[in-house]
């Protein structure tokens, strides 16, 4: 089976994990809006059912139907120890710069409700480690049913980019089919002083992989927006070849027939 069969995906179990506060809109765009975290998304529809005179049962019926439709893709970020691949995802979930960061050992989760053309998705990060004696055991859970692959390297190591190569052969090694969309990002931006990666060798090896290039900082607050639109550019893509394969499965049925127009049309604004 490959890893971006319908089969493949995951819808959320329930509430999710951490993370205060209110159901707080990040973008002000109609369609993609980030939402704080996935517990505040439920906290927020539970609020809005009692406000409305819902009794017990209803509420817990459509807080059960949104657990129900809410699917989960799953994104892992791949590189060199120390290129930030912790920082990136923490920026994305949480917003901010960590003070202080470990080498991660096995993988971390971070999550993020967003909304997509009306629907929410979360998206899942795993955080994966970079160092081989922290990784060896849980690589096959990395790529098991992963929907889309970050690869990040730090512009100011030249070894960080020239080891991309390795990490692609092992994402390849583990049957990632070559749909499962792939991005590439180049980290440490706002050291501009130490640069070794210059801009035009990453965007062709980015071309030669048919991957899109990102280079941000997670530091820099001013970079947050672009840092989102890493994970965010991906989650669109997924909704919209998931919404495909969906079509795709009714159109064997016999019940609808996939025109180019349909295929090619999209309104994701990112
Ligand atoms: N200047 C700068 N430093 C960064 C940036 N991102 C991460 N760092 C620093 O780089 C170091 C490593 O960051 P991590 O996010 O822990 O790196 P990692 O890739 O997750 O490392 P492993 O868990 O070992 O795989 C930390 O000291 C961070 O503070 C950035 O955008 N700019």
């Amino acid at each position: 089976m490959t890893n971006d069969s319908p089969e493949g995906e995951i819808r959320a179990p329930g509430s999710g994990s951490g993370g205060g506060g209110h159901a707080q809109r990040n973008r002000a765009d109609d369609n993609v809006t980030i939402l704080t975290s996935s517990m505040d998304y439920h906290r927020a529809s539970r609020s809005r059912a009692s406000s409305s005179g819902y009794d017990a049962a209803a509420s817990l019926t459509s807080s059960m139907e949104l657990s129900i439709q809410t699917r989960i893709f799953k994104i892992i970020v791949i590189g060199d120890s120390n290129v930030g691949k912790t920082c990136l995802t923490f920026r994305f979930t949480g917003g901010s710069f960590p003070d202080k960061t470990e080498a991660t050992i096995g993988v971390d989760f971070r999550e993020k409700a967003v909304e997509i053309e009306g629907e929410t998705i979360k998206v899942q990060v795993w955080d994966t480690a970079g160092q081989e004696r922290f990784r060896k055991s849980m690589v096959e859970h990395y790529y098991r049913n992963v929907h889309a692959v970050v690869f990040v390297y730090d512009v100011t190591k030249m070894d960080s980019f020239r080891n991309l190569q390795t990490w692609i052969e092992e994402c390849n090694g583990h049957r990632v089919s070559k749909s499962v969309p792939r991005v590439l990002v180049g980290n440490k931006c706002d050291l501009v002083d130490q640069i070794q990666v210059p801009s035009n060798t990453a965007l062709k090896f980015a071309d030669s992989h048919n991957m899109l290039l990102f280079e941000t900082s997670a530091k820099d607050p001013r970079e947050s927006q672009n840092v989102d639109s890493i994970f965010m550019s991906l989650a669109c893509r997924l909704k919209a070849q998931k919404s495909l394969l969906y079509r795709d499965v009714e159109r064997e049925d016999g019940k609808v027939r996939l025109t180019q127009e349909t295929e090619t049309k999209s309104s994701c604004p990112c």
